[in-house]
């Protein structure tokens, strides 16, 4: 079995790498992967082990179909896990995010196409769905997204679903809400808040802290993704929710606790241009027709997402920051 893997080098994918190479999943044991990543600066390296023998890491740019081409030559699957991923410098630098997640993702499915792979599983998010106030988003529910983040990773589901009803590429989607874990880059809520909190620094909270997320560890969504690989029907799009909802607030007040910080380093800062209010996922397709049910412990997995960031500082130390804010960079 050869898998290649596009952003592998990120935090999802590398997860989702390193479990593979330790069998983590089951039928998939012995697989060689491929990890295909052009290192920006959400990508390390250091993620994936250093040297394994069934690990090639290949660093290059998924634009580039040719190279995606001969990378899949002879390959049984493709994850693609490659995009630029964060909201916040979507709304500063949009072009970045439209070439590698729309663009990028037409020449994966093209080259999956012409390379003759046999399954494709193209990662989404819940936030292309929008914002949702009461209630919970199913498979069926409309694309409604409201950022350029949102907006480049809608405009790629539309590529890989079009690949399939045209072509007949056997590609899945899915859509799943925040993760959490080790490996984030900082710029992410929990892991800026984490490394901040554990120097003393004050958290930027957006707006009045009330919007509301629903996190999954990022171990639960992997096993999602090697089910959804395995057992899901092309065509069809899968949503991977956590379970777990909570207010930015909220979730601020328990790393606080977590890292023992007091609740004076706590910043209202202005809002995040079109902050999506809550977002939510009704993921009993995923349970019921592929028996997938998430096992790490909302308590358990932060707890030791905040002892891992404690434990490995020169990990997040030389982390690119994130963009400027001109009410953030006041904080320090
Ligand atoms: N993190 C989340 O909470 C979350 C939730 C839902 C969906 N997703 C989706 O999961 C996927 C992975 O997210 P993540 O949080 O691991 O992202 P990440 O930003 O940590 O990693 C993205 C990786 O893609 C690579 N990359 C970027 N542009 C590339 C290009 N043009 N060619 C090759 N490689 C490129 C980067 O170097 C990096 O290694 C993304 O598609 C994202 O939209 C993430
Ligand atoms: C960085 C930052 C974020 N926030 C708020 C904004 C959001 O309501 C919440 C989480 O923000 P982020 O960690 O940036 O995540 P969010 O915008 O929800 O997007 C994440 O989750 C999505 C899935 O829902 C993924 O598709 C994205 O790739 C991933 O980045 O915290 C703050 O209040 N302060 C901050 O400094």
């Amino acid at each position: 079995m050869r898998i290649l893997v596009t952003g592998g080098a990120g935090f999802i994918g590398s997860r989702f790498v390193t479990m593979l190479l330790q069998d983590r999943f089951v039928g998939w044991e012995g697989a060689d992967t491929t990890v295909l990543d052009s290192l920006t600066y959400a990508g390390n390296r250091a993620n994936l082990p250093a040297a394994h023998p069934r690990l090639h890491f290949v660093r290059g740019d998924i634009c580039d179909t040719e190279l995606v081409h001969d990378l899949m030559r002879g390959a049984d699957a493709v994850v693609h896990f490659a995009a630029e991923s964060h909201v916040d410098r979507s709304l500063t630098g949009p072009t970045a995010f439209y070439r590698t997640n729309v663009v990028g993702t037409q020449s994966v499915m093209e080259a999956a196409l012409r390379a003759r792979v046999e399954r494709v599983l193209h990662v989404s998010t819940d936030e292309v769905y929008g914002s949702i106030e009461t209630g919970a988003w199913t498979e069926d529910s409309p694309l409604l997204p409201n950022t350029p983040y949102a907006a480049s990773k809608a405009g790629s589901d539309l590529v890989a679903r079009s690949y399939w009803r045209t072509h007949g590429l056997d590609v899945s989607i899915t859509r799943c809400s925040n993760n959490y874990g080790p490996h984030q880059h900082p710029e992410k809520l929990i892991p800026l808040f984490v490394t901040r909190l554990l120097q003393g620094l004050p958290v930027p909270l957006y707006g009045d802290g009330s919007n509301t997320r629903e996190w999954l560890h990022v171990d639960d969504h992997c096993r999602a993704l090697h089910l959804a690989l395995n057992k899901g029907t092309a065509g069809e799009v899968y949503n991977v929710g956590g379970g777990n909802a909570w207010t930015n607030l909220d979730l601020t007040h328990r790393l606080l606790e977590l890292c023992e910080a007091d609740r004076s380093l706590v910043r209202y800062v202005t809002d995040r241009k079109g902050h999506d209010l809550r977002y939510a996922l009704d993921d009993s397709k995923i349970r019921e027709e592929l028996g997938y049910a998430p096992r790490v412990p909302f308590d358990q997995g932060l707890a030791d997402t905040v002892a891992w960031y404690r434990d490995h500082p020169d990990w997040w130390r030389d982390a690119a920051a994130p963009p400027e804010r001109p009410d953030a960079r006041a904080l320090t």
